[in-house]
C-alpha cells in the first residue's frame, strides 16, 4: 500500500462511520450498557468471558508474559510496568475470544490487532496515554501502512483485584474497578473520526491481589503486521 492519505490526526469520514456502526450495534444491545462519560463513548457488559475462559487466559498470560513495552518498541521501567504478551492467535480459546469481541461490536476481524494479554502485580500500573496514535510519533508513518489509526478499544477484565488496578480516564474523571469476565468498550476518536484525547486512560497501581487483562485494538483498516 503506497498511497495512504494522512488523516490519522484529523476528522475522518471512514473513521466517522466506523464509531457510528459500533456506536448503533452497541446501542441496541440489552446486555450492554453506555457509561455515562460526556465526550467519550464508552460502553460495558458483564460475564462477557467465563469464569473457566478467564482462568485459561491468565494461565496463558502466566506461561508467556515478559516486561511490557511501550508502542515505540522501548521497555519503560515506570510509564509501564505490568507483564503481558501477544496471545497465540491460532489457538481455539483466543480465536473464539477475538470472534466473540467482533460479533459484540461488529468490527471486522481483519482490523483486529493480535489480543495481548496483560498481567499487573502489586505497584504495577499503566500510565495515562491513549490507544490511539499520535501522528507526530516517529512509528506513525509505519502505523499508517499497516491499518492506520486505531478506533475502538475492547478489554476484558479476567481477574478480581482486592484493591487497586482500576482503569482510570482521567479527563472523565471516572474510573472502573477490574470486575471478572467484564469487557469495557470505548471509542479512542471522536464521533467525526478525529482522535479523541478524552479517552486517555491509565491502569491504576494495583495495591492488592493481581489483575489480569487482555486488549485487543481495532484498526482503521486491515491491520498487516
Ligand atoms: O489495564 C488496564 O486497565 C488498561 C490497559 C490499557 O490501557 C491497554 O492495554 O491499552
Ligand atoms: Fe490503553
Amino acid at each position: 500500500m503506497t498511497d495512504v492519505i494522512d488523516d490519522g490526526g484529523i476528522a475522518s469520514s471512514v473513521r466517522a462511520q466506523i464509531g457510528e456502526a459500533v456506536r448503533t450495534k452497541l446501542d441496541r444491545n440489552p446486555m450492554v450498557s453506555r457509561i455515562d462519560a460526556p465526550g467519550l463513548e464508552i460502553y460495558g457488559r458483564h460475564n462477557f468471558l467465563s469464569a473457566d475462559e478467564c482462568a485459561a487466559l491468565r494461565a496463558m498470560v502466566d506461561a508467556d508474559a515478559q516486561p511490557s513495552t511501550l508502542f515505540s518498541g522501548s521497555a519503560n521501567p515506570e510509564y509501564r510496568t505490568s507483564h503481558s504478551c501477544n496471545l497465540d492467535r491460532w489457538d481455539p480459546l483466543v480465536a473464539r475470544i477475538s470472534d466473540r469481541i467482533c460479533a459484540l461490536t461488529g468490527l471486522p476481524p481483519e482490523n483486529g490487532e493480535t489480543l495481548q494479554g496483560q498481567r499487573y502485580a502489586p505497584g504495577q500500573e499503566y500510565k495515562a496515554h491513549c490507544d490511539y496514535f499520535p501522528v507526530t510519533t516517529s512509528y506513525w508513518p509505519a502505523m499508517m501502512k499497516t491499518g492506520g489509526q486505531r478506533s475502538w478499544t475492547a478489554m476484558v477484565y479476567l481477574s478480581h483485584v482486592e484493591s487497586g488496578g482500576e482503569t482510570h480516564f482521567p479527563h472523565c474523571e471516572f474510573m472502573v474497578p477490574p470486575v471478572e469476565g467484564m469487557i469495557l468498550v470505548w471509542n479512542n476518536m471522536k464521533p467525526d473520526g478525529a482522535p479523541n484525547p478524552l479517552s486517555i486512560h491509565a491502569a491504576r497501581p494495583v495495591e492488592k491481589g493481581t489483575k489480569y487483562v487482555v486488549t485487543k485494538w481495532f484498526r482503521e483498516r486491515p491491520w498487516t503486521s
